[in-house]
């Protein structure tokens, strides 16, 4: 009986601890550009299916700490692991593998202006993937930009997009290579908010369809409360804060109720 008792404790746990995955492992991460110490003492860790906002003022080193998650910049000291591994320590062919597990989605959609919508998505299925068969490209491609509802505009010309459809194409073509972890480096900067809060809504979803786990940062108080899970907040190259949206928004710090001053 009290084996039994013992078992259906050990099942019950075991949902928990998937749940609880870690696929990014930040710890003690120090960078400085000269005397410029930007990241002092950052700790994070981001889970499986798990999107994790990080808030900041301008400057702070987001982008930065980013940057070291897929090993663009090395740390001074600390560690940051991905998938277990230590980044600072990959080969270049490691480093590679890692980033077509990690997609990343820039302010500026870094769409190629030259190449329709189809061979933007095209793109990183022939180069990086390498794949060849006709029929599969069209339908991922198809697929993708169906998720972000941009099929309609499959042969547009970048410049023929509006800036939210710019990011759609944008993110359509992150997810084309069905990355395991999603970068998102001010998504909805310069949209309108209607605009803003439908790129909010298609983070979410795309978490909860592929099962994706992101580092969203935003100044967009919006996206956060729509996208995030978990929000930290960065200021002088720590992170001071961390919760749940509704959990920093119901703080006392001065610092954490400047960023939900404008919040009802
Ligand atoms: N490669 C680099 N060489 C020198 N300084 C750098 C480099 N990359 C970033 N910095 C400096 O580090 C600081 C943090 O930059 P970072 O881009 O991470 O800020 P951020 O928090 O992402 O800001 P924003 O919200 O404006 O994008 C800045 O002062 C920047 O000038």
């Amino acid at each position: 009986m009290a084996m039994e008792a013992e078992k259906t404790k050990k099942e019950q746990k075991q949902p928990s601890e998937k749940k609880q995955e870690v696929v990014i492992a930040i710890k003690g991460l120090k960078k400085s550009f000269g005397e410029k110490h930007v990241l002092k003492n950052i700790n994070l860790e981001v889970h499986r299916g798990e999107n994790v906002v990080i808030l900041g003022r301008s400057g702070t080193g987001k982008s930065v700490t980013i940057q070291c998650i897929v090993g663009m910049l090395k740390p001074d000291g600390g560690s940051v692991k991905v998938f277990g591994d230590e980044v600072a320590d990959m080969s270049e062919k490691e480093l590679k593998a890692l980033r077509i597990k990690i997609g990343f989605l820039f302010q500026s959609g870094a769409l190629y202006d030259s190449m329709t919508v189809r061979e933007n998505l095209e793109f990183p299925l022939t180069r990086v993937l390498k794949i060849k068969d006709r029929d599969e490209i069209d339908r991922r491609v198809e697929e993708a930009l169906d998720s972000v509802g941009l099929l309609e505009a499959i042969d547009k010309m970048p410049s023929d997009l509006s800036g939210g459809m710019r990011k759609r194409a944008g993110l359509a073509r992150t997810i084309i290579v069905e990355p395991q972890i999603i970068l998102y480096d001010e998504p909805t900067t310069g949209l309108d908010p209607i605009t803003s809060r439908e790129i909010s809504d298609l983070i979410l979803s795309i978490q909860k369809k592929q099962k994706t786990s992101s580092i969203i940062i935003t100044h967009d108080m919006e996206c956060a409360r729509i996208a995030s899970d978990r929000v930290v907040i960065m200021d002088d190259g720590e992170y001071i804060a961390e919760g749940t949206f509704d959990e920093l928004h119901k703080s006392k710090e001065k610092i954490v109720g400047s960023y939900f001053k404008d919040i009802s």
